[in-house]
């Protein structure tokens, strides 16, 4: 009994220490909060009508610095992605900012927006890819986010193809690690008749459909999130998609993290009009293309090593417009303003039928 008791006031102090730490949070928060406002007026003065309230290299710059300084016990990830949120909602006290994504509700490109911006970003989904583009090119909404890397939505070749055509810029990647849950109306496994999903999330979560749901038919559709939107309506049917599409239409997760291989990851786009400022960790994005003979490519990507840059990516396509034969979506290390990037950009402008900077953008922190 006195050992309890002794517990109890062990435990109330501890608790009013907490209440005291959260008020002073509170008030540090709304302080900060108060901060942005102000930056946002002297931005506003000094750069009128054009004024960009968003930095992304200033919001890499300050996530780099807190996951260094960090202290612990909470991991680094961990605390970057609550000054994430904070920095989210101290930019949406100006004007929320509008991202474009690959729709419907709760597909993992609207994660992967929410991932890059905070929860603060108003997300407005997009039946297609070129939709997308399109909001973005037009300004009806500030930047679009697109998947690019294995997939489970977009197809990636489309998302290359818009580039091709397109005047805006890549200004940011985001990197998402991707779970798949088997969910339904139903609430038992032996109840389900049919599978849902795209078909890259049925190929990604095939051992675990053989072994558990042998008899199941398996539909592919265009999303993820489609999958559960109609398993949602239909009796006997599941779908496989991530946590937030079964949030969104209401269904059971019946198993969770189905897929094969658990290391499973998924690359996206932030695009917008202009591309970012340096950040000190940077990467370049480029379509290249080069005559097809003997040695072309490596022609073609002599410069990079002459100037000691390293390829992080390179993904080849069929030209569609006759004009090349094959197009190059390279990736660099670095920022096509630093210096040894922009004399290899220069050289490599100089030997390429086809040259475009697609962007440089901040390395992803989260
Ligand atoms: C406050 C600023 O504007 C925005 C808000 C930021 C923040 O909350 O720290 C950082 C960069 C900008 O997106 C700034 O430029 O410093």
């Amino acid at each position: 009994m006195a050992d309890h008791a002794h517990d109890q006031d062990g435990l109330d102090r501890v608790r009013g220490r907490i209440d005291a730490i959260d008020q002073e949070l509170l008030d540090l928060i709304s302080e900060r909060a108060r901060c942005a406002q102000r930056v946002a007026q002297i931005k506003t003065e000094t750069d009128g009508r054009a004024v960009q309230f968003y930095r992304p290299e200033r919001e890499v710059a300050i996530l780099r610095r807190v996951k260094g300084a960090n202290p612990g016990p909470l991991d680094g990830e961990e605390v970057a992605r609550l000054f994430r949120e904070i920095m989210s909602a101290c930019l949406a006290l100006e004007r929320p900012l509008q991202a474009a994504f690959l729709g419907p509700e709760g597909t993992f490109t609207q994660a992967a927006a929410i991932k890059h911006f905070g929860h603060s970003v108003v997300t407005r989904a997009m039946a297609t890819i070129d939709e997308i583009f399109r909001e973005v090119e037009a300004g009806s909404c500030d930047f679009g986010v697109v998947p690019v890397e294995n997939s489970t939505e977009g197809v990636v070749s489309h998302t290359l193809d818009l580039f091709m055509a397109s005047p805006l810029a890549i200004t940011g990647e985001v990197s998402l690690r991707i779970h798949h849950h088997l969910m339904s109306a139903e609430t038992e496994l032996g109840a389900i008749r049919t599978v849902y999903s795209h078909q890259q999330s049925l190929a990604q979560c095939r051992e675990w459909l053989d072994r558990y749901l042998p008899h199941a038919e398996r539909v592919a559709v265009g999303s993820n999130a489609d999958a559960a939107r109609t398993a949602a309506k239909e009796s006997g049917a599941a779908a496989v998609a991530g946590y937030q599409a079964a949030e969104i239409y209401g269904l059971e997760l019946l198993a969770e993290r189905i897929e094969d291989e658990p290391g499973n990851t998924t690359r996206f786009l932030v695009i917008g009009k202009q591309d970012a400022p340096p950040s000190g960790q940077d990467k370049t994005s480029l379509l290249l293309s080069c005559r097809n003979e003997a040695g072309g490519l490596h022609a073609l990507l002599m410069p990079l090593a002459a100037h000691g840059i390293s390829m992080t990516r390179i993904e080849s396509r069929p030209s569609r417009r006759g004009i090349w034969d094959y197009v190059f979506f390279v990736d660099i290390m670095g920022h096509r303003d630093d210096l040894p990037v922009a004399a290899a950009l220069e050289h490599l402008e100089r030997q390429a039928l086809l040259f475009k900077v697609l962007g440089s953008y901040p390395v992803a922190v989260l």
